[in-house]
């Protein structure tokens, strides 16, 4: 039994320094660990907030990310726009945010990177818009958090979707990327739109193969479009009618775009002019398809500084949406335009055409177009684009190519681009 003077001391002194110690150090300690656990319980309320308020998206605590959108987003010149440009890594997307930004127009890009084709040229093209101070977001057009953060950060007037999973073939290789990003990621990015409280004008990337089997010449607007040939075609013609409900519920200014094969520099290497030209200088053989009474396909091609204007040009006359917060004011615009040359060019003649610039003879094999989505022919009726913008093609096949491979030549270091 202890001493009753050890559990109540009469004398203090000494005890109760031993005891004074022993209690400062407990107090010490417990007061270092109730801290401990006041910080780690406030770290964890922060972080649990943070991942609420983002969702988790690691973009979102990347420094100086909405400082960089905002500054990229800003409107430079009297009467511009601010726009944000998905798909702004792809092809069209990254000439278009380069010629907006460069009239004083804001523009936010938006890209998810994917590996379709060889990132690192996606990459190559970020440089280029990042040199034209154009900030891209690294981020998936599904990811609709993301997205209404984007519009909280800027008030976007105009978006330019070109976002989209492309390629005919393809389609039968991988059906579900074109559901991503041509059906959900479309109607993901328009509830964004027509939830905003200032709903911005959507113009949009379809497509030429929209026409399908159509044979009627050339093609307009107002011809038949439910016949596609490919899985790509569908999903098309799928977004022209996902967007006329947005455009007819909730009075989102609507402007599709109908491209037909687009080319120029920093193109994409899954297209049939760009891989010939690889397959050419590495000298191995190329694949040329012919209908099966042998007659050869046939193609609208465009150059990318005619598609770039038809874009800017579909922005400026898109008119406004009426509605807000999900809510319509009144009736909204719905257009549709090709986007073509009006002159197509056989496959065989296209390759020729590469030849003379290469100055190397291609090996060709021709084989009957395989069943997988092609069509035969494609063939612009442009009246419509001149009409409302003033669009005019002025690059013929023969200059548009010659264009493409002093681009290649020079990009994958051959000859110095000298040929
Ligand atoms: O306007 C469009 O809406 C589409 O244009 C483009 O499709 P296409 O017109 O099919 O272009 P592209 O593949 O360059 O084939 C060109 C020609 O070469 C033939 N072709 C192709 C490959 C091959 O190995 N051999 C061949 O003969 C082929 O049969 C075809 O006759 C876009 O890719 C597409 O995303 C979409 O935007």
């Amino acid at each position: 039994m202890p001493l009753e003077e050890e559990l109540f001391p009469s004398t203090p002194g000494k005890f109760k320094d031993r005891n004074r110690h022993v209690h400062r150090c407990f107090a010490s300690t417990s007061t270092i660990f109730l801290w401990a656990l006041f910080l780690i319980a406030i770290t964890a309320s922060y972080l649990c907030f943070r991942s609420l308020v983002d969702g988790g998206n690691q973009y979102f605590s990347k420094h100086n990310w909405s400082k960089q959108i905002f500054e990229s987003a800003k409107i430079r010149r009297t009467h511009g726009m601010s726009v944000l440009v998905t798909g702004a890594a792809g092809f069209v997307g990254s000439h278009v945010s380069i010629a907006l930004k460069k009239r004083g127009d804001g523009v936010v890009g938006l890209d998810n990177f994917n590996d379709y084709y060889d990132v690192s040229l996606k990459k190559a093209r970020k440089n280029l818009l990042s040199e034209n101070s154009v900030f891209i977001v690294e981020g998936d057009i599904n990811d609709m958090k993301l997205l209404v953060r984007l519009f909280e950060i800027a008030k976007f007037t105009h978006v330019m979707h070109l976002a989209a999973q492309a390629g005919v073939r393809y389609a039968m290789e991988n059906p579900n990327s074109y559901i991503h990003s041509n059906i959900a990621g479309l109607v993901t990015l328009l509830e964004v739109c027509k939830n905003v409280p200032i709903q911005p004008a959507v113009v949009w990337a379809s497509s030429s193969s929209v026409y399908g089997l159509n044979e009627k010449v050339p093609f307009s607007e107002s011809d038949r479009t439910d016949q596609p040939a490919s899985l790509y075609a569908a999903t098309k013609k799928a977004g022209e009618e996902i967007t006329h409900t947005y455009n007819h519920i909730y009075g989102l200014s609507i402007t599709g775009l109908r491209f037909f094969t687009v080319y120029g520099p920093w193109g994409r290497p899954d297209m049939a002019y760009f891989s010939f030209t690889r397959n050419i200088l590495q000298g191995k053989p190329i694949t040329i398809y012919r209908a099966k009474n042998r007659v050869d396909l046939a193609r609208d091609f465009t150059y990318i500084d005619d598609v770039v204007k038809g874009c800017i040009g579909s922005l400026d006359t898109s008119g406004k949406s009426t509605g807000s917060g999900g809510k319509k004011r009144g009736p909204a615009p719905y257009r549709i335009f090709n986007l073509g040359n009006t002159s197509p060019v056989t496959v065989p003649m296209m390759v020729g055409m590469l030849e003379k610039n290469l100055k190397v003879k291609a090996k060709k094999n021709f084989v009957v177009m395989p069943g997988n989505g092609d069509v035969p022919f494609t063939h612009a009726n442009i009246t419509s684009a001149r009409k409302a913008f003033g669009y005019k093609p002025a690059t013929d096949l023969q200059t548009g190519l010659k264009k493409f491979v002093r681009w290649y030549l020079s990009y994958y270091g051959y000859n110095q681009g000298k040929l």
